[in-house]
């Protein structure tokens, strides 16, 4: 996985713009369709069970994500998983807040048992609590945690047959035998919600287009701290709202050039 590898993964994305259906969040909805127009792609919100498994079989990727979850909606979540899965369709999960109740948790665990995920994207507390491991979890924000990232990338990846990416100050990703970091991004990206749901959903737009699932998620992954650092760069005088408007507009304006100039994903 090289840097040119990212922007042609990019590239693709521009060119296609697949279609990507999210059944997400009421906090992250808007953000994460922008954002998705942004990078080039088509974003869907559908969430009702009686239209999910159509929507789901014509999209080029299914994003589930449980931040605001409830009876009905992580209903429709399992029989658009499914839809996806008899298609050939990935799945992108967003475990948001495993961990933080046992509502979370279980639920979590219940998607990843009935629904076969291609990539589960979360912050350190997640990952870990998905495989029912203890990190400190407050609301949806990671707590320090004592273990090893990158372990834990690997151990939840063999673990759950999914590519894992876990994010923070550095992002891991694993498919369980070969793992990448990626650095870049920026503080201030914690300081705006739905960053990382957002994130799921590029991960999943980029999914939509190339097959290699961990190659399309070290490419997303990639992409989005670059379009965060030139955000933050723009806006370093200002605060959280200037950013995030800047950000969407960086997600519109990544060259090739500034994906060789700042990407570093080290392969370990
Ligand atoms: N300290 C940090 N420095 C740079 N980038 C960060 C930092 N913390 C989080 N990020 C980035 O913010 C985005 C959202 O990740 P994260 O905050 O882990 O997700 P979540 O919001 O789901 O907890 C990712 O692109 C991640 O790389
Ligand atoms: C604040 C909040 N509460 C429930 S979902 C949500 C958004 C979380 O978004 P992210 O994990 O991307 O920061
Ligand atoms: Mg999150």
């Amino acid at each position: 996985m090289e840097k040119n590898d990212v922007f042609e993964t990019l590239q693709k994305v521009r060119e296609v713009s697949p279609l990507v259906h999210n059944i997400t969040n009421v906090v992250v909805t808007n953000f994460t369709a922008n954002g998705l127009l942004a990078l080039g792609a088509s974003p869907v919100m559908a969430y009702a069970s009686e239209e999910v498994a159509d929507m789901a079989r014509i999209a080029s990727a299914l994003v589930l994500n449980i931040g605001t979850l409830n009876a009905q909606n992580v209903y429709s979540m399992v029989i658009a998983g499914k839809a996806a899965n008899e298609q050939g369709v990935p799945v992108i999960f967003d475990p948001v807040g495993a961990g933080a109740t046992p509502y979370r948790t279980d639920t979590a665990h219940k998607i990843m048992s009935e629904v076969k995920v291609s990539v589960v994207r979360g912050n350190a507390a997640e990952i870990a609590n998905v495989i029912g491991e203890k990190w400190e979890i407050k609301g949806v924000d990671a707590g320090a945690g004592n273990g090893n990232t990158v372990e834990l990338a690997i151990k939840a990846a063999r673990e759950t047959g999914s590519v894992i990416a876990i994010t923070g100050k550095e992002d891991i990703v694993s498919d369980g035998e070969t793992t990448y970091v990626v650095s870049g991004g920026h503080p201030i990206l914690t300081k705006v919600t739905g960053t990382g749901c957002l994130l799921t959903s590029v991960i999943g737009a980029f999914a939509g287009v190339e097959k290699d699932v961990l190659r399309a998620a070290v490419a997303a992954l990639a992409y989005y701290g670059v379009a965060a650092e030139k955000a933050a760069k723009k806006t370093a005088e200002a605060g959280p709202g200037s950013f995030q408007i800047e950000f969407l507009n960086q997600l519109a304006l990544v060259t090739e050039e500034d994906i060789t100039a700042n990407v570093s994903i080290k392969k370990i």
